[in-house]
């Protein structure tokens, strides 16, 4: 696209944030405004002046944000520029870095990842072998405790010699977590592993300790953008200054009435003392809303005022005047599962709206079942972010593990999990005693079970022959990791490592869900491969796969199908995104607020969440409320939540509308007959039409077993599709203009083909997936008559 094209596409202010590349920047703005925008538009024009996509560095707060926004410039500038931009999470970007120079750090590229339950179970085995009471050292505590040190940039010896530290754990009666803190970090680096927050502080030791590394760096970025910067913590805040003393280029936009994470260390300070840290940065504020109706806007203007600690905006839209939010009472948070579920069937048939113009916010994970089953009795397809989500399973985690080892042995979560799973005769007492010897010699458990005897381990001969059999199991794919592609790989692990043989066992409803799972897993890695070998990377290992999974945080949700589906998040998950109809649902007094908000501070942090949440709506925003709910295994009554009333009730419809109040009369019946029947949860997360099974039927495999995708339409070969139709057989130009539809990313228009022979590729534009470049050999499309 021409830049003054595109930059027609701005209006006043935001041109001028874009223009402006002289120096440091600020741009704070309400909701909607624009200012993700403005980063977007920004890095186009960047491109468009002599700025290489390698040299611009831009942070966002998901994957999914970084996805999209390069997409956008894509369509601005082609996909092969907008390829090679540094784009992504904090996190990603920082783990990229960490693998090309773990070994200054003292660990290899191969690192895994711990997640937050890997972290939680080592702090628990910590305060045991320091024989501490885990009623007083709660694992869960001790963890936050150690995070929020860590997004300090607080290290286990600083914080041992902090007076104020220790006064704090003393006061909490724990004295010792200073010691738990350091053990852990010594573990973690014996494991070769690191948790979400080592990444920052990791990378922030690496550029302090190494300042050619960080001077490499910070020349190598031209320009460094970051979006949602109310959110971003102190060691976030400090790495992005360490990154910018070069060509201090910086661009950070965010809105002080939406910092919604200072319980993960999220600083607004930041945002206010920015102007102090760049003396010459420049100020910009956006002013014009174009997500919402102006009624949207003022509703959330009215809500927001009522917090005294904030930068003064005017928020406004031009946009239609738009109804009244409605808000509607339920008798139970079952009835208010079906006022929603009704509402998105009359938006969907009357309203012309698609599924995926719909999104239920809820404040907690735990709220998302109703809406489940009130969807699911209705037939609506929707899609579940956050909560247990796919990868936290069982079955998917214990595979996962096997797949950590394959690619870091020393990963000590990983190990524990599976020495004795599937069950292998390895007792406790056995990995106790490999435990203690790796603590006492400062080695991983891998080391200790290939030379038990040189680390003095007493074992009978049978304990010898097994803790062999596990090593000899774990060394075969570990040797195969470099060489076997991803997907090959992890059938073995699946097969070889017996899990194959322990879930296919019976046909119980449990373990026929782990199967499917498992299935589902394995068919992702192959979409995996697939799709990157369609980007023009060959052999893809499974070390790629595992760090793009452990890397997926609560928004990227499971995996896309391509099915329209109503969205069910929470609020903090939902930051940055926008729908055409929002409900944000369960506003109720200590649940919304929750009861942990207690004081002012936090009191205004919930504030800013409901500002938040109304804030993504474009056109219709819904707001509802249940008397009763079922929480912690009892029923209890709620009132409405003071925020309701916070918002000047000229923007509201209160009580709500005659359609609603129908549904109330509907819902109350079947409520009625739910609380007679008992209150049933569904096991099922992700509903839509289904699709086959691998193993159909769920029957034990044969060797060999080969798993296949379970996509209707697998890999175009002249078998697959008719002739005339074949990738193969068309000549590029005859390509160029067609509609296809591809196996994963739907259908689309071939917009250019080029290279020839095995590199010859075509730039798809999708009508849901944005624009791609797909390598010919390997695309996975048919061309529509
Ligand atoms: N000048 C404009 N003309 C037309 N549409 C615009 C303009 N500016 C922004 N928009 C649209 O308004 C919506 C909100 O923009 P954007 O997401 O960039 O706002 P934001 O300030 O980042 O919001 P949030 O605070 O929620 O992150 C988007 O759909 C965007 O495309
Ligand atoms: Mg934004």
């Amino acid at each position: 696209m021409a830049e003054s094209c595109y930059l027609d596409e701005l209006n006043e202010s935001q041109r001028k944030a874009v223009l402006y590349n002289d120096g440091p920047m600020l741009v704070i703005a309400g909701a909607g405004s624009g200012k993700t925008r403005v980063l977007t538009y920004k890095i186009a024009y960047l491109l468009d002046h002599g700025y290489e996509p390698w040299s611009v560095l831009a942070l966002t707060f998901t994957n999914k944000a970084a996805r999209e926004m390069k997409e956008r410039i894509a369509r601005q500038v082609g996909i092969n520029r907008a390829r090679y931009l540094w784009m992504g999470t904090f996190h990603s970007i920082f783990s990229r870095i960490l693998r090309m120079e773990a070994e200054k750090i003292g660990f290899t590229s191969s690192f895994t990842i711990y997640d937050s339950a890997d972290s939680k179970s080592l702090i628990k085995a910590i305060v045991k072998e320091l024989q501490l009471d885990d009623k007083v050292y709660k694992p869960g505590m001790i963890q936050s405790r150690i995070s929020n040190a860590k997004n300090h940039l607080v290290s286990p010896q600083a914080y041992a010699a902090s007076a104020e530290m220790r006064e704090a754990d003393k006061a909490a009666k724990i004295p010792l977590a200073g010691d738990i803190y350091l053990r852990y970090c010594e573990r973690c680096r014996q494991g070769n592993a690191m948790d979400f927050d080592d990444l920052l502080v990791y990378t922030y030791r690496l550029f302090r300790e190494h300042p050619d590394v960080c001077k490499g760096y910070a020349a190598k970025f031209r320009y460094v953008l970051v979006d949602e910067y109310q959110d971003t913590n102190y060691a976030q805040h400090c790495i992005v200054l360490q990154l910018t003393q070069e060509h201090r280029r910086i661009c950070v936009v965010g809105d002080d009435a939406q910092s919604i994470y200072s319980f993960r260390g999220a600083n607004i300070d930041n945002i206010l003392n920015f102007t102090r840290q760049y003396k010459d940065a420049l100020l910009f504020k956006l002013e014009q809303n174009y997500r919402s109706t102006q009624t949207i806007v003022k509703a959330a203007n009215s809500l927001i005022e009522k917090n005294r600690q904030q930068i003064q905006k005017n928020v406004f839209s031009e946009n239609d005047k738009g109804e009244p939010i409605p808000v509607s009472c339920a008798y139970s948070d079952v009835e208010e599962g079906e006022i929603v579920a009704n509402k998105i069937v009359e938006l969907h048939r009357r309203g012309g709206y698609a599924y995926h113009d719909c999104a239920v916010l809820y404040r907690t994970n735990a709220q998302s079942r109703i809406f489940e089953e009130a969807l699911r009795r209705k037939g609506i397809p929707y899609q579940v972010y956050g909560g247990l989500s796919f990868y936290q399973r069982k079955e998917i985690k214990d595979v996962i593990a096997y797949f950590r080892l394959a690619v870091n042995p020393n990963d000590e979560e990983a190990f524990k999990r599976v020495i004795n799973y599937p069950a292998r005769g390895i007792g406790d007492t056995t990995l106790n005693k490999l435990v203690d010897a790796a603590t006492k010699q400062h080695v991983s458990l891998w080391e200790v079970l290939n030379e038990p005897l040189a680390y003095g381990l007493s074992l009978n001969k049978g304990t010898a022959a097994k803790l062999q059999a596990f090593r000899d199991l774990i060394a075969g794919f570990v040797s195969g990791a470099p060489e076997k592609d991803a997907y090959t790989l992890g059938q073995d692990i699946v097969r070889r490592s017996g899990i194959i043989n322990d879930i296919y066992q019976d046909r119980t409803p449990e373990n026929l869900s782990r199967q499917e799972n498992i299935e589902e897993l394995i068919s992702g890695i192959h979409d995996f491969c697939s799709d990157r070998e369609e980007e023009g990377d060959s052999h893809i290992l499974l070390a790629d796969y595992l760090s793009e999974v452990s890397l997926l945080t609560d928004q990227d949700g499971e995996k896309d199908d391509n099915v329209s589906k109503v969205t069910l998040m929470t609020i903090h998950s939902a930051k940055g995104l926008e729908f055409p109809n929002v409900f944000v649902v369960g506003m109720e007094e200590g649940l919304f607020p929750g009861i942990s908000a207690d004081n002012p501070r936090s009191l205004e942090e919930e504030r800013r969440l409901f500002y938040v949440a109304i804030t993504r709506a474009e056109s219709h925003c819904y707001l509802s409320y249940a008397k009763s709910r079922f929480r912690y295994g009892k029923m209890e009554f709620g009132n409405p939540s003071r925020f309701l009333r916070d918002i000047d009730t000229k923007f509201l419809c209160l009580p709500a509308g005659e359609q609603l109040a129908r549904q109330v009369e509907i819902g109350a019946g079947r409520f009625r007959k739910e609380i007679a029947g008992g209150f049933r949860r569904p096991e099922v997360r992700s509903y839509d039409t289904g699709g086959p099974s691998m193993f159909d039927g769920g029957e034990m495999p044969q060797e060999p077993h080969r798993f296949v995708a379970p996509r209707k339409l697998r890999k175009i070969d002249s078998s697959s599709v008719p002739a005339s139709s074949s990738v193969g057989q068309m000549s590029g130009d005859s390509l160029e203009g067609k509609h296809i539809e591809h196996e994963r990313f739907g259908r689309g228009v071939v917009e250019k083909v080029e290279g020839a022979g095995d590199n010859r590729k075509a730039t798809v534009r999708f009508e849901n997936a944005g624009v791609k470049q797909l390598l010919l050999k390997f695309a996975r499309f048919k061309v529509c008559e």
